[in-house]
């Protein structure tokens, strides 16, 4: 007989570029002895925040890519996951769902409500906000309204890109459309207090984190035993009709092989669109003394670069999801294209200044709790 408690399923929610991955890269780093199951719902196929995550982690989640899974008619791809994630084998504490920015919450929180599985049970919804962004977002999507009278806890980050006057104007805007009594934090980069979410167990109970090999190999391997249909493939989504918030936005995907020189790249973000919302991927430069990998991130006018390590035995490629509404996919491609640098051994590394303008130095980023 299963004994256990039900596992809360807690639904982290937010705009593009809000900063969930940063929020639960937070809760990973500082989870204690707690055991977090992870599902990750990139909106693109090439699954940038997965990515993230389990860089941060050492690969402990399960990725659902491709569509948003607000869209999933009958919910039975997030329940398949998250009876796999819940077998007591795996002794899981916390399941986490980052929905993908575009999301509808409602519908996320319907399918758990839905789901019948006696090991799950819902445990809320904490929309992330951005506050530098914050009007912007509202007008662009009156929706944000209605999905921050839902949440059960709001973070407010990014309170390091607004002065003390602001941040208090948004607190008290939120005050107004959150329902009563919910709290609002402040965060900075994502730091909250985990205890928020999860009853942190000490680290003398740490059973160590899933692996995703585990995962994905039970998966593929119940897929087989069901209807040969892959529970990976997105299938069910119908973005065109749904009238969700993502309906009227496109996803596109630029991958290359080789180098982008650094100069020609920043030109194309200074001329991005207006309706170009957000950027995120990886990028290949080679040029000597920066062959690292740059994690890039653009949410409306910000942008940032972050140098990294490539992991061991990693093909060096540029990866990049765009995301934006009204945009010619086409055409930002080809731009892409010509961001092409077939010698980057040659380019000279003061080409990488205007890069190196939008890295944090290290004294602006936050140290871990
Ligand atoms: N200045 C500042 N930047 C932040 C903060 N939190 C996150 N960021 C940056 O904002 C960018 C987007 O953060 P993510 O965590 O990827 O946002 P997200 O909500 O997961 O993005 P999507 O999945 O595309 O919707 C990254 O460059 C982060 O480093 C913060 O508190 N302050």
């Amino acid at each position: 007989m299963n004994s256990r408690q039900p596992i809360p399923v807690v639904v982290l929610t937010g705009f593009l570029g809000s900063g969930k991955t940063t929020v639960l890269n937070h809760l990973l780093a500082n989870r204690g002895g707690t055991r977090i199951g992870v599902v990750v719902n990139d909106f693109g196929s090439i699954e940038i925040d997965a990515m993230s995550v389990a860089g941060q982690v050492g690969d402990s989640m399960v990725s659902l890519g491709g569509g948003c899974l607000c869209c999933t008619v009958d919910g039975s791809e997030l329940d398949a996951y998250l009876e796999k994630l819940a077998a007591p084998v795996h002794r899981i504490d916390v399941i986490v769902i980052e929905a993908s920015g575009l999301a509808e919450p409602q519908e996320m929180v319907k399918m758990l409500m839905a789901n019948e599985n006696p090991a799950i049970r819902y445990g809320g919804m904490v929309q992330v906000v951005d506050a530098a962004e914050f009007d912007a977002t509202r007008a662009r999507h009156p929706e944000t309204d209605r999905h921050l009278a839902v949440a059960d806890l709001v973070v407010l980050n990014k309170t390091d890109r607004v002065d003390a006057a602001e941040r208090t104007r948004i607190e008290a805007a939120l005050g107004t459309l959150c329902g009563p009594g919910i709290p609002v934090v402040g965060a900075d980069h994502g730091r909250i207090d985990p205890e928020l979410l999860f009853d942190r167990r000490p680290w003398t109970e740490t059973r160590g984190q899933l692996s995703f090999e585990d995962l994905l190999a039970e998966a593929a391997h119940q897929a087989d035993e069901a209807d040969g249909t892959d529970p990976a493939d997105g299938a069910g989504h119908d973005h065109e009709r749904c009238g969700h918030v993502h309906a009227a936005y496109e996803s596109i995907e630029f991958v290359s092989e080789q180098a982008l020189h650094p100069r020609r790249f920043l030109d194309f973000l200074d001329r991005r669109p207006a309706g170009l919302y957000r950027i995120k991927g990886f990028v290949h430069f080679g040029v000597p003394g920066h062959e690292e990998r740059y994690e890039v991130h653009a949410v409306g006018r910000f942008l940032r670069f972050a140098p990294g390590p490539w992991g061991r035995g990693e093909t060096r490629l540029t990866q990049l999801v765009l995301i934006g509404s009204g945009t010619d996919g086409p055409a930002l491609l080809r731009e892409l294209e010509a961001c092409r640098e077939p010698a980057p051994r040659q380019v000279p590394p003061e080409s990488m200044w205007g890069v190196l303008r939008y890295v944090d130095r290290p004294a602006d980023t936050p140290a871990e709790d």
